[in-house]
This record gives structure tokens, C-alpha cells and sequence, in this order.
């Protein structure tokens, strides 16, 4: 009898030329249009299948894999995997797996590059030029703050904040930053910062860059206390995720002149952004680019494929994919060698 193939959905096109490579050992349902896929739509997709490739614009949960009695791996292409109930998924005997390190540079040179640009209000100019104001030249008019020298605060000194703070060197700034857990002395002196705790990195940071993973306990902390205890004159970069900033707090902040600036790359309800936000003209605001490099999208989709294809017990990898995020969760449940299922 001919062994069926493993199954699996990928939610949206993804450069097809590298999502191609799960044709070698799978027989693949792709999307082929953007999609926003309704939560029926994802449980459906999700009941056919032994793996999925998903991205951030695919939350799934509990009820989405609950008829979903073969899946056996999902491999998020983002490092971030807040759209996963991950908990959910391990306790399903379900692999999940991330996108980490081949975004970390690219993503921190445009967290860098938003800062520089809501300090020195690049995006405020450019529209103000565009919209045939400059008639004559006005030594006093778009001024901003400076970043060389200035006090840089990372909240989430991780992969990419490390990579912001290496960046901030070659500005000769006072680096700060804030985790759970201090970071060993060597690697404080690699980046030269100087760690704080939250009240203190936002009270002295000039410029205040979010780097943080989103979750429950850290949604809206940066709330309206959070925004009293900056400075007047300070700006605030969000590159991790939306849901941490109280967005009508930060309008707020912004309008009364209690913040100078703001940079935004990700929004709680993105794609829909806070039309208060859309009004102000001291916030730069990025549609979730921040690892849209073409080199880096590229690697994001090749990880994750290599992801799924050694979750499912094939190619070089298998049983070991390069990035897992729940496999102690799974410690007890091998993962498949080809043909083998995990549980
Ligand atoms: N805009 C975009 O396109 C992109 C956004 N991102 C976002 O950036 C995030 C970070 O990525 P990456 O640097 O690779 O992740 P890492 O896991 O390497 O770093 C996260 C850091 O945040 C710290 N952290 C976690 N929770 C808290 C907390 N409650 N308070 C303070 N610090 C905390 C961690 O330290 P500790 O555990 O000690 O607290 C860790 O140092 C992703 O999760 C994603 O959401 C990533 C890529 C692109
Ligand atoms: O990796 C993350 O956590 C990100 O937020 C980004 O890299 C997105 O994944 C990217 O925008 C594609 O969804």
C-alpha cells in the first residue's frame, strides 16, 4: 500500500521559492493571497494537517487546534509568538517554533533608526516640506533632541535590544536598560550598559526603546504613570509589540507635551491604528517593518521552513529543529523520526 505524506497548511505566501522546499517531503496547502484568516477558517485549515507555517497575523488558540488531531508542529515565522496560546499547544503534544537571531541585526538597526528618526522628527520635516511650507528658511523651526551623548534606555535587553546598544556606541551614548534579569558583567561590558530598574531607566532615558516580548503581564506597561515618570523632553520607541503601550495614554502624553516624540512600529489593533496617533504630527509611525529587510524576510521563511520540515522527522534536522520554543514543555514526548508520529 502507498505511504500517505504528511499534510501541512502554509497560512500565507511566503516566498514560494524557499516555502517550496516542504514539497520535497509534505503535500502542502498554500495560501496564495494575503489573507485574514477567521478563526473557523484557521481551525479548518488546522484539522487537515500534520504542520502549519503561520505568521504573526494568524492568532491561534485552544479552540482553533482543538479538532485538530494531527497536528504535530507549528512554526511561526516571527520571533516574537504572542499570536500562539502556547500552553495550548504543548499540552496538545504540539511542537511550536520561532524565528530567532537571523532577524536580531536588521531589526535593530530599524528600532535604532526610529529613534533617530522621532528624535530629529525626519518624517515631521519631509511632510512639512512636501506640503510646500518652506518658503523661507527658519533658524528655530523643526528643532529636535540630539541622540549622540544622550541616554538611551532598552526595556528588553535581549538579542535586539544587545544589538541597539552596540549600535549606540558609535554615538557615544550612556546606555540603560532594564530586564528581569541582570545580565552577566561580561556582556553589561560588551554593551557598555548599565543596568536599572524600570523606574529608574524611565526616569533618565532620553530616548526609551521597547524590546520586550508581549504578554499578559506586561500588557499596557507603559501606561499614564509609566509616561509621568519620563522626561518632558523625552522620545519612545515600541518595536516589540503593540499591546505594551496604552496607546490613549501616549496620545495624551504627546499632545499635552509631556513626551517629546514617538516612534511605532506595532499597534495594539494593527493594522488599525489609533486614529489619535494618526493625528499627531510627533510620532513616526512604521507599519511592522522592523525586520523587512528582503535578506532577512528570506531567512525568517528559511528557518521556519527547516523548522517544520525537522519538527516533522525529516531532512537533516530531524527531530531537532533549529529553533523550538515549547520543547521542554514536550521533554517527556520525542520528537518523530520520519514516519513516526510525536505523541
Ligand atoms: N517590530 C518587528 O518587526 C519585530 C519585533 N520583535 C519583537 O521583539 C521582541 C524581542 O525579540 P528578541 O530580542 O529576539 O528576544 P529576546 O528573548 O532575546 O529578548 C527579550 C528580552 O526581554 C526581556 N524581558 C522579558 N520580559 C520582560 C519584562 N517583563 N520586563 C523587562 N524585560 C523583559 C528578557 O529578559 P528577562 O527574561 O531577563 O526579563 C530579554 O532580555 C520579540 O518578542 C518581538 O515581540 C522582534 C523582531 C521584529
Ligand atoms: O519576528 C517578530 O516577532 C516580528 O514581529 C516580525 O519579524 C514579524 O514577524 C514580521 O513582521 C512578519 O510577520
Amino acid at each position: 500500500m502507498a505511504e500517505t505524506r504528511p499534510r501541512v497548511w502554509v497560512s500565507q505566501p511566503l516566498f514560494a521559492d524557499i516555502v517550496g522546499r516542504l514539497h520535497e517531503y509534505f503535500d502542502v496547502a498554500a495560501t496564495e493571497q494575503v489573507t485574514q484568516h477567521s478563526p473557523q477558517a484557521i481551525a479548518a485549515a488546522l484539522r487537515e494537517v500534520d504542520g502549519a507555517l503561520v505568521t504573526l497575523n494568524d492568532p491561534i488558540g485552544a479552540a482553533e487546534i482543538a479538532g485538530a488531531t494531527r497536528l504535530r508542529a507549528i512554526a511561526n515565522v516571527a520571533v516574537g509568538y504572542n499570536n500562539l496560546d502556547v500552553r495550548a499547544m504543548s499540552d496538545a503534544g504540539i511542537l511550536v517554533t520561532n524565528t530567532p537571531d537571523v532577524l536580531t541585526e536588521t531589526t535593530a538597526d530599524f528600532g535604532f533608526a526610529l529613534m533617530m528618526a522621532a528624535a530629529r522628527r525626519i518624517t515631521e520635516a519631509e511632510r512639512w516640506l512636501r506640503d510646500g511650507h518652506w518658503r523661507q528658511w527658519n533658524f528655530e523651526s523643526l528643532l529636535g533632541g540630539d541622540i549622540h551623548r544622550a541616554t538611551l534606555g532598552i526595556l528588553g535587553m535581549g538579542r535586539i535590544g544587545q544589538g541597539i546598544a552596540r549600535r549606540a556606541a558609535g554615538f557615544d551614548m550612556r546606555v540603560l536598560y532594564h530586564n528581569r534579569n541582570r545580565l552577566p558583567e561580561a556582556v553589561e561590558r560588551e554593551c557598555r550598559a548599565e543596568y536599572t530598574d524600570l523606574d529608574g531607566l524611565l526616569a533618565r532615558a532620553d530616548h526609551l526603546v521597547l524590546v520586550l516580548p508581549y504578554s499578559l503581564q506586561v500588557h499596557h506597561l507603559i501606561d499614564s504613570t509609566a509616561l509621568a515618570k519620563m522626561k518632558r523632553t523625552a522620545t519612545l520607541t515600541n518595536i516589540a509589540r503593540g499591546g505594551l503601550v496604552d496607546e490613549d495614554a501616549l496620545a495624551d502624553a504627546l499632545e499635552g507635551g509631556r513626551l517629546a516624540a514617538a516612534g511605532l512600529d506595532v499597534f495594539e489593533g494593527e493594522p488599525a491604528v489609533n486614529p489619535r496617533l494618526l493625528a499627531l504630527r510627533n510620532v513616526v509611525l512604521t507599519p511592522h517593518i522592523a525586520s523587512g529587510s528582503l535578506a532577512t524576510r528570506r531567512a525568517m521563511v528559511s528557518l521556519a521552513v527547516g523548522n517544520l520540515i525537522a519538527a516533522l522527522g525529516h531532512g537533516p534536522h530531524a527531530g531537532r529543529p533549529p529553533s523550538p520554543v515549547n520543547a521542554a514543555a514536550l521533554g517527556s514526548k520525542p520528537l518523530p523520526q520520519a514516519g513516526e508520529g510525536l505523541g
